[in-house]
This record gives structure tokens, C-alpha cells and sequence, in this order.
């Protein structure tokens, strides 16, 4: 199939991507093979053949790399840095603290990128060579002098692979760090990897594409519309994660993107009417505290109702408290303590952040996540009030989804699936005491069958042997059981 978009440029972004035939959400634009995979860059030990964290008590019988069995050490994906530090008798050193980041680990990605140019140049000199690198940004930032000794100096003098020049191998972690994508092993571990193609696409706070990548096909990657995009429109995805204030998506995407995003999420201080990164004025009744130039973080802030004031620092201190917070909650995930902990947050936030401010978002898409499985919570454990609960949090997500992943969004059809389960189990138990008639009973449950079909246009998209393709079959499954239900309730 011919890819569905072309490439043109302009000053603001370099190349960019745009659509060549109008596009329906789901339509596929393009298939792209990775050039390379590997671990992220600053990474724990990590098994180099699947990238599950290791604890070091299997290593690689060639080379004494981490890998975790014996079909990693054999994994087609090890075999090029194996035989490069086998060669040269480059030892791996396990390190004391295996729960923090191995230096040594940086340069594979990096080494296993060089070793494809040369495998692969006519792609390298094609597609690869002169990607977005921002070599002069780079070098002004901390990372230049780790790269310099972790990764240039060892592959150069330890390695003895003289022939990458210092430049190339500076090159190749610049276009590693701007241009790649998260990928996930059919482990479901995390790891880094480069679609040259695919990674010409602008970056923009509300994307219009999406992309699986599937590891049981040779991490091969398929991009897809997720709203309607008009013949000629930029193809956008979103470099950062779409659930964070402007201020800090912001700052991620200057420290590993090198540029300063003014998309229109980012330019409107309310985003998009979304109130992601507003505040509540304790000042005053009803004010909402927004920026006055969320394009400038160091902007004042300022209340709509009263004189109210804060600069643009204070925001990101309390942003910076919060954060600190919800990484630190107590309990551990997945733990009933862990619902505990995330109510009293979303309570003791109430009064500070606007109710859809993206960290109640966060703490709420976790939530959905608990309600229904963490122990005690279970959905044969959870009284009524807690299943309005779940379908309440579900709602309040999706309004802000509607927004900021508008469309055949992977998290969308998760939210989906999470939502209609507190729905039926509400709709049924009404109907128990007798509070819901049989039409109202077979209303209710034709509504969940809605929201279980758009979960399933969604997640039957990706590939049925990963997370969301797993619950895309359940999904399914639950939707067969639903119809026939629906099927034996009186007609109305
Ligand atoms: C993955 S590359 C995209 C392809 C790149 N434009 C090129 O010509 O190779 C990412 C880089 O593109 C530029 N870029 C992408 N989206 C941008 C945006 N919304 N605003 C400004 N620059 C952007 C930045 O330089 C960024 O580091």
C-alpha cells in the first residue's frame, strides 16, 4: 500500500508530513520497519534482548552483557553489540545498585545504530544520516560530557571502532534522543526505537495520528488517522504525554525536543477549555487563576474574578510539590492502600486545581484503573455507590480525552472499556430492587453496548497479542454476552 502523506518544509518546524488523500479516523497512512531498536538511554540494567530490568544472575555466555535467558542471548536484536564487545573483550560491570541507571548501557542503542549504517546504508544514507540531531544544543547540555566519556570514548578506545568518527557517534545519539519513538518488547517492556518515516511527523499537544508498533512482527510500526484529516492537512503526533500542564509538557519537549512548542493547546491559556493547567484562586469565590502568555513560563498569572496574582515560578513550584506528591503516594500500586492514598490527594487538591487540571486527571485515570481490581475493590466487592464512582471518573476523563486525544485514541478506548462494566453492574442492580423499569433497563444497557462497540472499533486496531488487542477480544466478547442479554428483556 502506498504511504498516505508527503514531506514539505518550513522554517518553524524543518520537514513536516502531510496527508495526500483525505483521511477517516482508523485509515492507515503508513507501514514502516524499524531501522534500529534498543534500550532507552539512561536506563536500570535491562535485559538486551527484551528489555525486562535484570538483576544480573544470567549474563551473556558470549560477551557477560545483561540478558535475562538464553533466547535473549540469542535474540537477533543482541547479536551486533555482542559480537562488537565479545571482539574486544568490553566486560560488562554489574553494577552495586541495580535499581539505578547503568552508564555502561548508553551506548548500545547508539552502537547498534552505527553498526546498521554500515548493515543498512543504502536506508542509512536515504532515511537516517540526516535526521534533526541538534548537535550545537546538545553539546551545552549535561548530557554531552556523559555522552562523550559512556558512549564515544568507550566505543572508540574500549570498543576499538575507530572508524565511527566522534561526530558520527555524537550524530547518532542526537538522532536517537530527538527522533525516537517508545517501543514496547512482547514482554511489555520498554525500550527505544527509530522509524525515519514516521519521525518527520511535526509534534503538536493534540495530535491526529497514532501509532502501534508490534513486536512479534520485527517491531514493525503502522500509523493511523485518528479524526478527520483533510488532503493537504499536517500530520501530527504528540512527542510528549498528552496528560500534563502546558508548563511541563512545555519543558520536556525543550529539554529533549529542542524546541519551543506554540501549538494552539499550548497558546490558549485555558487549553482549549480543557483547564488543564488552571488553579483555583483561594482568594476569591469562583476565579480560575490562568497565564497571562503560557508561551512564557516565567509569565505572571492572574486571577479572572479578583486582583489575585502569582508568577510564573510559584505556578511551578506547586506544580513541582504536587508531582512529588503523587510520585511518593503511599501504598503499592495496584494496592487498595493505593486507592486510599489517591482519594485523599484528589480531596486535599480540590481546593487548588481546577477540576479538570491534569493532575486530577491523572489521579483519576489511575483511580479507574483500581476501582473493580485492586483487593477488597473488586467488582463483586463494590457497593453502588462505588461502581457511580468508577463510571463517574471514566466520564470525567473522557470529557477531557474529547479534547486532547480527540478520536481512535488508544487511551480513549481504554477509558471505554473501564467504563462500561460500573455502568452494567449499576444498571442490573437498579433493576434488582426495582428502582429502574424493564424499558429503562434495556435503555441503559443498549448505551453500554454503544460504548463497548466504540472500545471495540478502537482497541481491535492493534495487535491482538499486545495489552490493549488483548482487551479488545474481552471487549468483544463482553459485547456478544451483552447483545444476547439485551436480546432476552421484554420487548418494549
Ligand atoms: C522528530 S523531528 C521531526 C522532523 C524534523 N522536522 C526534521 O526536519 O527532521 C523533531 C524536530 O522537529 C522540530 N519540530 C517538530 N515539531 C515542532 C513544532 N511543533 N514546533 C517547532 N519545531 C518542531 C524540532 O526541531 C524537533 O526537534
Amino acid at each position: 500500500m502506498a504511504d498516505k502523506f508527503k514531506i514539505e518544509k518550513k522554517d518553524t518546524v524543518g520537514r513536516y508530513a502531510v496527508s495526500t488523500c483525505d483521511l477517516k479516523p482508523s485509515d492507515v497512512i503508513l507501514t514502516e520497519e524499524a531501522f534500529v531498536v534498543g534500550p532507552k538511554a539512561t536506563t536500570v540494567p535491562v535485559c538486551l534482548g527484551c528489555f525486562v530490568p535484570v538483576d544480573c544472575s544470567y549474563l551473556c555466555s558470549k560477551c557477560t552483557w545483561p540478558v535475562c535467558n538464553p533466547e535473549c542471548e540469542s535474540s537477533p536484536y543482541h547479536a551486533p553489540e555482542c559480537q562488537v564487545f565479545s571482539a574486544a573483550n568490553a566486560k560488562y560491570q554489574v553494577p552495586a545498585d541495580l535499581f539505578e541507571y547503568s552508564p555502561q548501557l548508553d551506548c548500545v542503542t547508539p552502537l547498534r545504530l552505527l553498526l546498521a549504517s554500515e548493515s543498512n546504508s543504502k536506508r542509512w544514507n536515504e532515511e537516517v544520516k540526516d535526521m534533526e540531531a541538534h548537535i550545537e544544543a546538545r553539546k551545552k547540555t549535561p548530557y554531552w560530557e556523559n555522552e562523550q566519556t559512556n558512549v564515544v570514548k568507550f566505543l572508540r578506545e574500549r570498543c576499538k571502532l575507530e572508524r565511527f568518527s566522534e561526530d558520527l557517534i555524537h550524530t547518532a545519539c542526537g538522532i536517537l534522543e530527538v527522533n525516537a519513538f517508545e517501543v514496547r518488547s512482547s514482554q511489555g517492556y520498554t525500550g527505544r526505537g527509530l522509524f525515519p518515516k514516521t519521525a518527520l511527523m511535526s509534534h503538536n499537544c493534540v495530535s491526529n495520528t497514532c501509532h502501534s508498533i508490534v513486536p512479534s512482527k520485527n517491531y514493525k510500526l503502522i500509523l493511523r488517522a485518528t479524526v478527520d484529516v483533510k488532503k493537504g492537512e499536517e500530520l501530527f503526533t504528540s512527542y510528549t504525554q498528552s496528560l500534563l500542564p502546558t508548563m511541563v509538557r512545555r519543558e520536556n519537549l525543550l529539554d529533549s525536543k529542542y524546541f519551543h512548542c506554540a501549538c494552539p493547546r499550548c497558546s490558549d491559556p485555558t487549553e482549549l477549555n480543557t483547564h488543564m493547567s488552571s488553579l483555583k484562586c483561594t482568594k476569591c469565590d469562583n476565579g480560575i487563576i490562568i497565564s497571562t502568555d503560557p508561551l512564557d513560563a516565567e509569565a505572571e498569572w492572574t486571577c479572572t474574578h479578583c486582583q489575585f496574582k502569582l508568577r510564573g515560578e510559584q505556578v511551578r513550584r506547586i506544580y513541582r510539590v504536587i508531582q512529588t506528591e503523587i510520585d511518593g503516594m503511599p501504598g503499592e500500586e495496584g494496592t487498595p492502600e493505593r486507592i486510599e492514598a489517591i482519594e485523599k490527594l484528589l480531596k486535599q487538591y480540590r481546593s487548588v486545581l481546577h477540576p479538570k487540571h491534569a493532575y486530577l486527571t491523572i489521579l483519576r485515570h489511575s483511580l479507574s484503573e483500581l476501582y473493580g481490581r485492586a483487593e477488597g475493590y473488586t467488582f463483586e466487592d463494590l457497593p453502588d455507590i462505588l461502581l457511580e464512582r468508577k463510571v463517574e471518573l471514566c466520564q470525567q476523563i473522557l470529557s477531557v480525552l474529547d479534547v486532547i486525544e480527540p478520536g481512535y485514541s488508544r487511551m480513549r478506548g481504554m477509558i471505554l472499556y473501564e467504563l462500561h462494566v460500573p455502568m452494567m453492574l449499576f444498571a442490573r442492580s437498579r433493576y434488582q430492587y426495582g428502582e429502574i423499569d424493564d424499558a429503562t433497563l434495556r435503555r441503559r444497557l443498549e448505551e453500554v453496548a454503544k460504548i463497548l462497540e466504540e472500545a471495540v472499533a478502537i482497541l481491535s486496531l492493534e495487535d491482538p497479542t499486545m495489552g490493549e488487542g488483548i482487551v479488545a477480544q474481552m471487549a468483544q466478547e463482553s459485547l456478544g454476552q451483552l447483545r444476547a442479554s439485551i436480546a432476552t428483556l421484554p420487548q418494549p
